[in-house]
């Protein structure tokens, strides 16, 4: 036990620049500030805390994390949360989700060691079987999905997404006006006092989704669901290049028939990979996908 075991636990339920809210084990939740460089701290993060002044706190540490979700740019990294349990891939029917985007957020949570769950939502609207369509390779993959609507059948994407949501800790993640916040608002009727007095008055000014916020769905907080602002980019930088083709289930599954042990299922001869391609084993979507992030994994820095 680390010599501050002692002190209180807390969890990082989100970040305000250089402070943090932590609720503690009886649901409180105080702004904390960290005591130094090492106790710097993501949502999701269990933190040994102590009192500070009337209502608030210091960071002393950091417990160690089972997992943490991260992107890598080729300037920054940024940490989505840490100890989630699954990552939540709301699409929808509209707009046209990127399936670069998709393929790389499912990269960073193989690498993570985090299952995901893609939620298709929007199938009210005729370009369903389209998206269904789009998703197919995915489905094939053996990621869990599920189909929803939330505006327009939000009763039964309760009863679809219950199931699959409840005693985890979900982190949601999705393009801009795909239903973030429908689902949210549809699943925490709380959401509002949930993101507190305390955040709103750190946030003034600011629009709420600029940082990450963690949610209970349920009063015995067990279930949670952690939604953070959109991004841009999203660069999967901390993976080698030679293990990228293991983090993509489809490819990984015929990279031992390749002729070469350290084959890049490029240019070279007895591809097993190349050769599932061509036999729509492996999505040209994917495959094209594949060879754009590598030559950006392989590609020098300025
Ligand atoms: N047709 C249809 N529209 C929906 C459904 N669910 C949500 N929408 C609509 O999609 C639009 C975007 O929903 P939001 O919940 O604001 O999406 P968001 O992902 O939070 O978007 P940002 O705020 O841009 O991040 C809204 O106009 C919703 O009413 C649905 O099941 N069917
Ligand atoms: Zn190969």
């Amino acid at each position: 036990m680390s010599r501050f075991g002692d002190l209180d636990l807390g969890l990082v339920v989100r970040g305000h620049g250089r402070h943090y809210i932590v609720e503690d084990s009886e649901g409180q939740r105080r702004v904390c500030h960290p005591r130094g460089k090492k106790s710097d701290c993501v949502v999701g993060d269990e933190v040994r805390w102590a009192p500070s002044g009337s209502d608030e706190g210091v960071i002393e540490a950091v417990e160690p994390r089972r997992n943490l979700l991260f992107r890598q740019d080729e300037w920054k990294t940024k940490s989505f949360a840490a100890n989630v349990d699954q990552l939540l891939i709301l699409v929808a029917v509209e707009p046209v989700f990127s399936e670069s985007q998709l393929c790389r957020a499912l990269i960073a949570a193989e690498a993570a060691g985090i299952h995901t769950t893609i939620a298709l939502n929007k199938t009210d609207l005729p370009g369903t079987a389209a998206a269904r369509e789009r998703l197919a390779p995915y489905r094939a993959m053996g990621l869990n999905m599920m189909e929803i609507a939330l505006k327009a059948q939000p009763q039964q994407s309760i009863e679809t997404l219950t199931p699959w949501l409840t005693g985890q800790r979900s982190f949601v993640m999705g393009p801009s006006g795909t239903g973030k916040s429908t689902l949210i608002n549809l699943l925490i009727p709380d959401a509002k006092a949930q993101v507190g007095d305390i955040s709103q008055a750190l946030n003034s000014g600011r629009h709420t989704t600029t940082t990450t916020q963690w949610y209970w769905v349920d009063a015995e907080r067990k279930s949670a669901l952690i939604d953070s602002p959109g991004f841009q980019e999203f660069g999967v930088r901390q993976v080698e290049p030679a293990q990228l083709p293991l983090l993509m289930p489809d490819l990984r599954a015929h990279a031992d028939h390749c002729r070469f042990y350290n084959c890049t299922h490029q240019h070279e001869p007895g591809c097993g990979v190349r050769d599932a391609v061509e036999a729509g084993l492996i999505s040209a979507s994917r495959y094209r996908i594949y060879g754009e992030i590598l030559t950006e994994l392989t590609s020098k820095r300025w």
